[in-house]
């Protein structure tokens, strides 16, 4: 039996605060594949970062248990790189030399290896030719650029990404996203996604599971019927549409109960 990437079994996570107990997720259950694809959708407050903060180890679950390869994540992992809303680059700092940021603050230096990675992945990424520029000098699709070239530079057999094209207008998430997708068909991840976008979700992803309001749990887990590659012209699919559609009057039905 092949072992998952990450196994969540009956988790369960309250924050104490000083006025009072907050039940964020309960009872959640679900397995990410190695190397699949999972979006995950929900309301406001439902417990998508939460999720996703103790996957890379920050947060331990108050209940339950999470594995990630079959063990207990315990610490922040080397193998998890994390992409948020917004890239958070260091602002005195060139383009590569943000890409360069995790080697440096795991040895303290840079070795001429991962240097030559960081050039490779900012030529993935589209931006080989903007490695001196300083991230005040990009605009926010560039910038994001930067923060998922420095999210792989480490090489994470997990990708977290937490509503990664949020600040970006339609048609550069668009790109963005298909961008990703070639990324990932050249190095294959295991990819959690964080969207409120269903048609995002649905074009993007292997999986999408739909988490109910606070305490956030798994409301369902549906399957993408659609192969890749996928690009634009998989908007027009059939398939995608009936699932955007069915995705959208389950969370339309669940906010209005
Ligand atoms: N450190 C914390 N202390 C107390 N409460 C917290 C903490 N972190 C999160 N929460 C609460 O847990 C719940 C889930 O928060 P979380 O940020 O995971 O939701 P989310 O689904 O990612 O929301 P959004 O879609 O708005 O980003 C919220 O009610 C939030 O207020």
């Amino acid at each position: 039996m092949t072992v998952p990437a990450i196994r969540f079994d009956r988790l369960g996570q309250t924050f104490i605060t000083r006025s009072g107990p907050t039940e964020a997720l309960r009872n959640v259950s679900f397995e990410v594949g190695r190397h699949e694809f999972l979006a995950i959708l929900g309301p406001s407050g439902c417990g998508k970062s939460t999720l996703l903060r103790m996957i890379a180890g920050l947060l331990a679950p108050t209940v339950g248990s999470l594995q990630v390869f079959g063990h207990p994540v315990t610490e922040p992992r080397d193998d998890i790189g994390i992409v948020f809303q917004k890239p958070t680059l260091l602002p005195w700092a060139d383009v590569e030399d943000n890409v360069l940021f995790p080697a440096r603050h795991k040895h303290g230096r840079v070795s001429a290896q991962e240097r030559e990675r960081a050039r490779d992945l900012l030529a993935m990424v589209g931006l080989e030719s903007s490695a001196r520029r300083m991230p005040d000098e990009l605009s926010g699709g560039m910038q994001q650029r930067v923060g998922i070239a420095r999210a792989l530079l480490m090489d994470p057999d997990i990708l977290l990404m937490d509503e990664p094209f949020s600040a970006l207008d339609a048609l550069t998430r668009e790109v963005m996203g298909f961008d990703l997708l070639r990324i990932f068909s050249e190095r294959p991840k295991t990819v959690v996604f964080i969207t409120h976008s269903v048609s995002e979700a649905a074009l993007l992803a292997d999986r999408v599971l739909v988490m109910t309001g606070r305490p956030g749990t798994v409301l369902t887990d549906v399957p993408v019927p659609v192969c890749r590659p996928r690009g634009p012209e998989t908007a027009n699919e059939r398939a995608i549409h009936e699932l955007t559609a069915y995705l959208r009057d389950l969370l339309l039905n669940r906010q209005a109960a």
